[in-house]
């Protein structure tokens, strides 16, 4: 007969006594105060989200950028009384994000100052108003009771074309572009695309990541393949950036147009997990079909769902795309699995160095060009 059955730790965790008990004991105090406190920042957690919102929404730390401010410096443009705006200062500090000064006065913290640095990250947090409002009954949500808000601000969720209002497309291009510098930098340094003459964008949005490859390879070529939709968007970004005579743009739908040929790479970034498996296994299928032997995929998004569950993949992600209605977070070994199914081979998941920008999964056609390159 076993002594203790499987699980007795955590029943004996469970119990209000034992917590109580844990609190005066020295050694198990530390570890239950610690625990209490994280599990007191899950249960407050989306107040603390709502006041980054309120920060955001009334720019405080950009205000804050040029010197520490009292709050009855900030409260009249905020269209608040002194009073709130010390509360909501306050709880900037609290979070984080600012710093309380002796003088009453409050100054931005590093956290604070980083929010303005990276591009994208203010109008990400504005837009959740959206997601949150999506998010009032998760189990709703789970449920599939939802008539989801983020799949309507999506145009492109269940497959629209041209009929989307142009401020709608230009709303999602310039969040995705915005976000699409990390999103890049973390990707190219996971692989090596020095060989490549030309690489096919499919999903490109407005061509952020393109010209981010082009400018880390001065003679590489490239096409952005998106919705009708996207295209002005696409031409204004590339010609603003001087790429016009080395991207070429390919209006169409992956669901209904054939994928264009002469690329020796293709990439799909942040483009799967808007999607059901049906759809990416058919777009992985026409990945594979318009490559050439020993072409190149890449693929390039935040993943979930794997071994280790993380709070961005596994928690932001799962749920994002779920309140998206088409799409899933997938893991890094599951893209794998659908690319290998597609017939790729000499798949490659290096690990992410900060998986809430993205993880990448490489492969490649089977083919003579493949098995040189992978010798090398
Ligand atoms: C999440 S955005 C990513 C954009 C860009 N790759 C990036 O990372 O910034 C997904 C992109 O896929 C495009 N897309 C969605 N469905 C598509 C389809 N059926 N055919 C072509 N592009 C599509 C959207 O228009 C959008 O630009």
């Amino acid at each position: 007969m076993r002594l203790f059955r499987p699980g007795w730790t955590l029943r004996l965790i469970a119990r209000p006594g034992f917590q109580a008990f844990a609190a005066r004991v020295p050694g198990l105090r530390g570890i239950a105060r610690r625990e209490g406190q994280e599990l007191f920042d899950l249960v407050s957690g989306f107040v603390r989200a709502q006041v980054l919102m309120a920060l955001v929404q009334l720019d405080i730390p950009a205000r804050l950028l040029d010197g520490p401010r009292a709050p009855g410096d900030l409260a009249p443009a905020a269209g608040l009384g002194d009073d709130r705006m010390a509360l909501l200062l306050q709880a900037g500090a609290g979070i984080g994000l600012l710093k309380r000064r002796r003088d009453g006065r409050f100054a931005l913290a590093r956290k604070g100052a980083a929010l303005l640095g990276v591009p994208g990250l203010s109008a990400m947090i504005r837009h959740h108003d959206v997601f949150y409002r999506d998010l009032a009954d998760p189990v709703a949500l789970l449920r599939g009771e939802t008539d989801t808000e983020l799949a309507h601000f999506w145009p492109y969720v269940f497959g629209a074309r041209g009929a989307v209002p142009d401020r709608v497309t230009q709303l999602y291009s310039d969040l995705m572009a915005d976000s699409q510098g990390l999103v890049a930098q973390d990707t190219l340094a996971q692989v090596r695309l020095g060989s490549v003459r030309r690489l096919l964008d499919v999903g490109g949005g407005s061509g952020a990541f393109v010209a981010a490859v082009c400018a880390a390879h001065p003679a590489l070529r490239a096409t952005v393949f998106d919705l009708p939709a996207v295209m002005p968007s696409a031409r204004a970004r590339l010609r603003d950036a001087g790429l016009e005579n080395r991207v070429d743009l390919h209006a169409g739908s992956f669901r209904d147009d054939p994928l264009p040929r002469g690329a020796d790479a293709i990439s799909l970034v942040r483009v799967l997990y808007d999607h059901s498996d049906e759809t990416v296994s058919a777009l992985l299928a026409a990945v594979f079909d318009a490559l050439p032997p020993g072409g190149r995929l890449l693929i390039s998004e935040p993943m979930g769902g794997g071994a280790r569950p993380d709070p961005s993949g596994d928690v932001y992600f799962a749920f994002y795309t779920l309140a998206m209605r088409t799409g899933r977070a997938r893991s890094a070994e599951r893209i794998a699995q659908l690319c290998r199914d597609a017939g790729f081979e000499g798949l490659r998941c290096p690990r992410p160095a900060r998986p809430y920008v993205t993880s990448v999964v490489e492969a490649f056609k089977p083919g003579a060009k493949f098995r040189e390159s992978s010798v090398k």
